[in-house]
């Protein structure tokens, strides 16, 4: 299939010429002359990339540039002379610009450049193991969500953002990084859930030479690596004790101290935190610090679960489809119809990244030439749609259900063991610590251990 482009231009006789020049090109078109008319095509054709006229009879200036910049390539129109638009709309992220009157071969040039740098970021997003940093979505929660993240992003201010597993809380505090002035410098992500307490501690602080057996020479902390930036608190619910003091020092007094020492650093990353957990409860029950909990939550962000959005199933279907052909060399495939309906029914507890990994796994099932159907889809109700990779199974043929041959290892049935449930609840490691009757921390580890993650 063609790349999409959707020119949105009121002048009747420029947006004619445009569509026409573009689809000799060979380009699949499509056109709005308002920006209400724009969002409702880029629903219905969730078109590659975007021309947009800066002047439109329902928006002037940059909004709209702002609102879908972060969803797919744009190119500006702007107006003869105008230095100062054409540099204002690069910096909020135009692909590029085109200055009218537009010299029709330079139109090509620019948009095929522009697609061209986008495929590569979404290999190379790809490469790195994400689905590209994209927010995609266009559904009146998605789009309430990205102007919260517009006007919270040009602050200083401490971002508490919860939301469901897999629901896309790191892509939302990657956009607030990327719609803040410091976006030049650091993101740093640390997931509070991985390592152990004292590891952790001088992994966020750094520490001094000596300070513990093994600690041979003086090691700087991710909290300093993310000076000048933004440090991502990810799953700050699972913080332990001692963390948990010393973050509530540096947003209390902007200090902190490596382990070992004696005197205090500076620091000036802003601290964005997310979690999975009801995190005002919890400080209620007391496992997790009152003042710490109203530190943190000076602004928070609710990212809603995908069953409520279900607007955003198609489009975010046909992202994961296009950008992992793309990776592959691939032309995008096909999603039937039946098999979206199934898709749009299905209640995702595991969220957007539930959904990316159905559709990678119906993909991998999916002959040459052929469209995504129902059958490619599978049964999607909470016992029988994989989330998570499937690790190796420690016995044959045992990933369906737990059933175990010979005389299997404590630690092959563990594995399977977590592997039937992450199946059976869609990813949702939450529920899934609940059964085992573990806490969320020790499925995790369990999680990485047996190459779940
Ligand atoms: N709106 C979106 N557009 C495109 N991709 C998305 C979107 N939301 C989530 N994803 C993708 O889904 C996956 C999960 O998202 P993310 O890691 O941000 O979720 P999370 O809420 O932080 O999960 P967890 O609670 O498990 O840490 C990622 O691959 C991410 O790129």
């Amino acid at each position: 299939m063609n790349p999409s482009v959707l020119v949105v231009e009121d002048d009747p006789t420029l947006n004619r010429l445009l569509v026409k020049e573009l689809r000799k090109a060979g380009y699949e078109l499509d056109s709005a002359s308002s920006w209400q008319e724009a969002r409702e095509r880029i629903a219905a054709f969730a078109p590659n990339l975007v021309l947009l006229d800066v002047n439109l009879p329902d928006a002037t200036g940059f909004g709209p540039l702002s609102e879908i910049a972060g969803t797919r390539p744009v190119v500006m129109l702007t107006a003869y002379g105008s230095v100062h638009q054409a540099v204002e709309a690069m910096r909020l992220g135009a692909a590029d610009y085109l200055v009218k009157p537009v010299n029709l071969d330079e139109l090509e040039l620019v948009i095929r450049g522009a697609l061209e740098r986008s495929r590569l970021q979404a290999q190379s997003a790809l490469a790195r193991g994400d689905a590209g940093l994209a927010m995609i979505g266009e559904s009146a929660a998605m789009q309430m969500l990205r102007q919260t993240i517009r006007e919270v992003g040009a602050s200083d201010v401490t971002v508490l953002i919860q939301g469901e597993s897999g629901s896309g809380k790191e892509l939302v505090a990657q956009a607030l990084h990327s719609a803040s002035r410091r976006r030049g410098e650091s993101f740093v992500a640390v997931d509070c859930c991985t390592l152990q307490e004292a590891l952790f501690e001088s992994e966020l602080f750094g520490h001094e030479r000596g300070a513990f057996t093994g600690a041979d020479r003086r090691k700087a902390g991710l909290i300093e690596a993310a000076a000048h930036g933004t440090l991502f608190l990810d799953e700050i619910g699972e913080a332990g004790p001692a963390i948990q003091a010393k973050l509530l020092r540096v947003l209390e007094t902007g200090r902190f101290r490596h382990v070992g020492a004696t005197t205090d650093l500076r620091s000036d990353a802003r601290i964005v935190a997310a979690t999975n957990r009801n995190l005002q409860q919890r400080s209620r029950d007391g496992q997790f610090r009152e003042d710490l909990y109203y530190r943190l939550s000076a602004f928070v962000i609710q990212v809603p679960p995908l069953r409520d959005r279900r607007d955003d199933i198609d489009l975010l279907a046909a992202h994961f489809i296009a950008s992992r052909r793309q990776a592959q060399g691939l032309s995008p495939a096909w999603l039937m119809p039946d098999a979206l309906a199934r898709l749009v029914a299905y209640d995702w507890p595991g969220n957007v990244r539930e959904l990316r990994n159905v559709i990678e796994r119906a993909l991998i099932l999916l002959g040459p030439g052929e469209a995504i159907g129902p059958a490619h889809i599978g049964t999607l109700d909470s016992g029988s749609a994989p989330a998570v990779p499937v690790a190796p199974p420690a016995t044959q043929g045992a990933t369906d259900a737990l059933m175990l041959q010979g005389e299997p290892t404590l630690e092959s049935i563990e594995r399977e063991y977590l592997g039937s449930l992450l199946k059976k609840y869609g990813g949702n490691r939450r529920k899934v610590a609940e059964v085992m009757g573990v806490s969320e921390r020790t499925a995790y580890r369990m999680m990485d251990r047996h190459g779940y993650k």
